[in-house]
Formats: structure tokens, C-alpha cells, sequence
């Protein structure tokens, strides 16, 4: 195959190479699905010695909507033009129907899931603005996720999703299928999955900066009293969140084991390297970090919970992307971990939410004094409810759960240093006013 990947993965917003120096990228194994449709997976070598490999469907002479030419097409090959086929609403249809029927070709295997059932003929389109997969929503009824890094072994979003949906729960999209690959004694390694769409719904970050936006225009009013309130839905997200932990835990167990202190002072030592303004900071946030040097219960969890990760839909909420932290190998992300990492996700998110929209009015202490009033009521909101339903609110361990939310918000610096520099100052408050914040339920 000789189309100019070089020149063409670097383009994809999914392409996670940018701080790194591209040397190659080949296409290292090809599977033919049809005469005009191959799965390809793609090694990157970069100068530091590294690789990654990253895969996709190639469509050939596909005819593509008018406004993904530009960004679908690779390139011409022996008289045939190479594009990446999720943008072809044929070829994206025909990897449903190969899921449905059970396809095997090569080590691909194409997994329908037992009972999960859907139309292979609706219309498709791929989802713009996505960072780092490709999804095609299939009319109201199916979406499919192409993970774009391949890494090796099962994907926890598969993996979960599969738990959950077996064991009926009512807070996931139900997995339809799956795209794996079995090369090599490893164990098979996710590529895709489908799962059911969620029609008319709404994805929690939306919903709460919706909410904040009201509370922040409304000058004389208090958080319980506009219209836009989110507390009684982060009631309800921490009822379900806490019911994905129960679901988790009877399905895959837990256990007692030690916290992973060792993690958190790595990524704090890491995220020092990057964010000076965190060097100050630094032994306070060890000593509160020490609390955790002890053995905790853990068990599987989301891994990366915030707002973005949660859909409302007419009836509940949706917890979706159980991929884990973004970067880490398969093994690290599927390790238990205390459900307080969760927790801490989403209240971490509150904060965030509250506070971008006043990235641009840094000092107005009216509207900085407001958006913590959003903030607590929503972290109450959501503990009471998730504590309605584990029998334990999170907030009775403020050591613990500090401990956590610490760790997410060094992450958080680390992860804005980086992308978006104007909202380093949001964790870095968090930072500081959780290190102001007892370490002890009050007496
Ligand atoms: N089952 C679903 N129903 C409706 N929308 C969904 C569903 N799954 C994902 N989405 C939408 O697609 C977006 C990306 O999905 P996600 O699983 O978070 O992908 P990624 O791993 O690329 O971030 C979500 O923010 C959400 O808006
Ligand atoms: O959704 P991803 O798995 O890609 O998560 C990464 O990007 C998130 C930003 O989209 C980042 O989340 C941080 O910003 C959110 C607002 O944009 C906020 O709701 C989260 O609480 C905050 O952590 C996430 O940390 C990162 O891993």
C-alpha cells in the first residue's frame, strides 16, 4: 500500500503524535473485507524511538458526501483513489451488516452481541469534533466506535459495557456488538463497538453549564430558586453512578488491596516537571495524598468520570466511554481502583463547570462567590444521591475522597498545561482550596 499516510494522519484530530517528531508510518497489516474496503492498521514510528499503531477502515473509489471529501481522501493508488471509509455511509453500513452476521476474515472477528439487534440499512454519519475515536451515529438507533490507537487486549469500554449490559443495567447504552482482533496469543484486542444510540438526549456538561449560565444571569436569585437548577439531576446522576458501582462489583468483585499511592505521587512528580505554578504545592499535597497509604476497597470503575461522559436521556442517565484514563496501557486502565475515583471525577466536574464560565471575569467576586454556591449545592445534590444508594456518602471520608480529587486536579493542571493554557487556573484553585479544606468529617 503506498498512499501518503505521512502526510495524512498527522491532519486527523484523532492523531496523537503532535508533541513528537513522525518519522514512518506503515501500513502493517491489511485485511481485505471486499475488492474496494480493507482494514488497515498503521505503525507510527516517531525519532524518539517510539510507535503507535493506529487503524482504520480504507474505502476505495467510495463515493463520500460532498463535505468530507477534503478530509476522507488519503490519496490515488494504481488509479484508485483511498479514503478513510467511515466517511462513506455504504461502507460504514456494510461494518454493521459484517457485525451482524458474524463476519470473520483473518484475525478480524466482527462480534454480534447474543440478542442485541438493529437494522443494517439506516442512514449513517460519521460525528464531527471527536478527539480520540471515530464514531457513526446510524439514524436514531446505533452508533459505532472506531478506537483509533490500537492497544492490545480488551478494551474496558467494550469490556464493560458487555458486564453492564448483560446484567441489565439500566444506566449504560446497551452493547450491540464489537470489531476485534485475535493476532497473536495475547487474548483478543478491542477495535470497535456498537452499541444502541440514545435518542433525544443530552450530555451532562451541556445540561450543567445550562444551569450555571441561568444562575450567573440572575443576579438576585439563589441557586435553588432559577429555573435552570441541576441539583435534582445530580441527585439522580449520583443514584446512578452509584448504581453502576453496585452493578460492577457484583459482576467482577472486589477486593482489598492497597491504594495506588505510588501512581499518585509519579503523576504529581510528572505534572511538577510540567506546571511550575505546582511546585509550591507539591509537599501539601503529598501529606494529603498520605491518607491513602493503606490498604482500600476496590473494584472495576468508569475510570475517567466527568460530565462529558454522562447522558441524560428521557428516562436516566447514561454513563458512556468506559475507556479509562485517556494514554494509559490496556492493563493500567483496567485496574480496580477505589469507586471514590469516580466520585471525585464528578465532583471535580461540578467545579469545572461552575468556573469556565468565568474564565473570562477572573476577578468578579460576585459571580466567583455564585458559581461556588452552584458548586456545593451540585456536590451535596450528588453525593446525598449516591450515598442513598451505597448506604455510605461519599462525603463521610473526606480524607479519602480529598485524596482523590487532589489527584484528578494535579492531573487536570498537567492535562490543561497542555491543551488549553487559559483554564490552568481552574484546578490550580481547586488545588488550593482543597488543601484549605479539613481532612476530617466535622465533629
Ligand atoms: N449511546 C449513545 N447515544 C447517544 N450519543 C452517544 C452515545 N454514545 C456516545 N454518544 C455521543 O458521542 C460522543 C462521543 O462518545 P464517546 O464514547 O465519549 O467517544 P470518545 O471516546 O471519542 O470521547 C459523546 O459525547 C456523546 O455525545
Ligand atoms: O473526555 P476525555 O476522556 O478526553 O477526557 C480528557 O478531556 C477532558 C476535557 O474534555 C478533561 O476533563 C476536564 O475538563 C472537563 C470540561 O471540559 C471537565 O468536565 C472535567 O471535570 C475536567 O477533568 C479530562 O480530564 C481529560 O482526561
Amino acid at each position: 500500500m503506498t498512499l501518503p499516510f505521512e502526510e495524512w494522519l498527522p491532519k486527523q484530530r484523532w492523531y496523537a503524535g503532535r508533541a513528537r517528531v513522525l518519522e514512518r508510518v506503515t501500513p502493517s497489516v491489511v485485511t481485505v473485507l471486499a475488492p474496494d474496503l480493507e482494514h488497515v492498521l498503521l505503525e507510527a514510528a516517531y525519532t524518539d524511538g517510539g510507535t503507535e499503531v493506529y487503524q482504520m477502515f480504507v474505502g476505495w473509489d467510495l463515493e463520500l458526501a460532498e463535505e468530507f471529501v477534503g478530509q476522507a481522501t488519503i490519496g490515488v493508488q494504481d488509479g484508485r483513489t483511498g479514503c478513510d471509509a467511515l466517511f462513506s455511509e455504504d461502507a460504514a453500513r456494510r461494518l454493521l451488516a459484517f457485525i451482524q452476521a458474524g463476519t470473520v476474515v483473518d484475525d478480524l472477528r466482527f462480534v454480534p452481541e447474543p440478542g442485541g439487534e438493529f437494522a443494517t440499512d439506516l442512514p449513517a454519519r460519521v460525528i464531527e469534533g471527536e478527539q480520540s475515536n471515530s464514531s457513526v451515529i446510524f439514524d436514531s438507533q446505533a452508533i459505532l466506535k472506531v478506537f483509533r490507537r490500537v492497544i492490545s487486549g480488551q478494551n474496558p469500554d467494550v469490556e464493560l459495557n458487555r458486564v453492564l449490559a448483560r446484567a441489565a443495567s439500566p444506566h449504560i447504552a446497551p452493547l450491540l456488538g464489537a470489531i476485534e482482533s485475535v493476532a497473536g496469543d495475547g487474548g483478543p484486542t478491542s477495535l470497535a463497538m456498537v452499541t444502541a444510540y440514545a435518542p433525544n438526549s443530552a450530555d451532562g456538561w451541556s445540561m450543567a453549564i445550562a444551569s450555571v449560565r441561568d444562575l450567573l444571569a440572575e443576579a438576585d436569585l439563589h441557586a435553588d430558586e432559577v429555573g435552570g437548577d441541576f441539583a435534582s439531576e445530580a441527585f439522580r446522576l449520583g443514584e446512578a453512578v452509584a448504581e453502576v458501582h453496585a452493578t460492577l462489583a457484583i459482576e467482577l468483585g472486589t477486593s482489598t488491596q492497597p491504594a495506588p499511592l505510588a501512581e499518585m505521587r509519579q503523576r504529581l512528580d510528572r505534572s511538577v516537571a510540567e506546571v511550575p505554578e505546582l511546585a509550591g504545592v507539591e509537599a501539601a499535597v503529598l501529606e494529603r495524598l498520605r491518607v491513602l497509604d493503606g490498604p482500600v476497597t476496590v473494584q472495576r470503575i468508569h475510570g475517567d468520570l466527568h460530565l462529558g461522559q454522562v447522558l441524560r436521556t428521557p428516562d436516566h442517565w447514561f454513563l458512556i466511554d468506559f475507556e479509562g484514563e485517556p494514554g494509559q496501557p490496556a492493563q493500567e486502565r483496567r485496574r480496580p481502583d477505589s469507586p471514590m475515583r469516580d466520585v471525585a471525577g464528578m465532583l471535580r466536574s461540578f467545579d469545572y463547570a461552575a468556573n469556565q464560565l468565568l474564565v473570562n471575569e477572573p476577578d468578579d467576586e460576585q459571580l466567583a462567590y455564585r458559581a461556588r454556591e452552584w458548586v456545593q449545592r451540585n456536590r451535596g445534590a450528588f453525593c446525598d444521591g449516591y450515598g442513598s444508594i451505597s448506604g455510605v456518602d461519599p462525603r463521610a471520608m473526606p480524607g479519602v475522597l480529598g485524596a482523590y480529587e487532589l489527584d484528578k486536579a494535579v492531573y487536570e493542571a498537567a492535562y490543561e498545561a497542555r491543551h488549553r493554557p487559559d483554564w490552568l487556573w481552574i484546578p490550580l484553585k481547586a488545588i488550593r482550596e482543597l488543601l484549605d479544606t479539613p481532612d476530617q468529617p466535622a465533629a
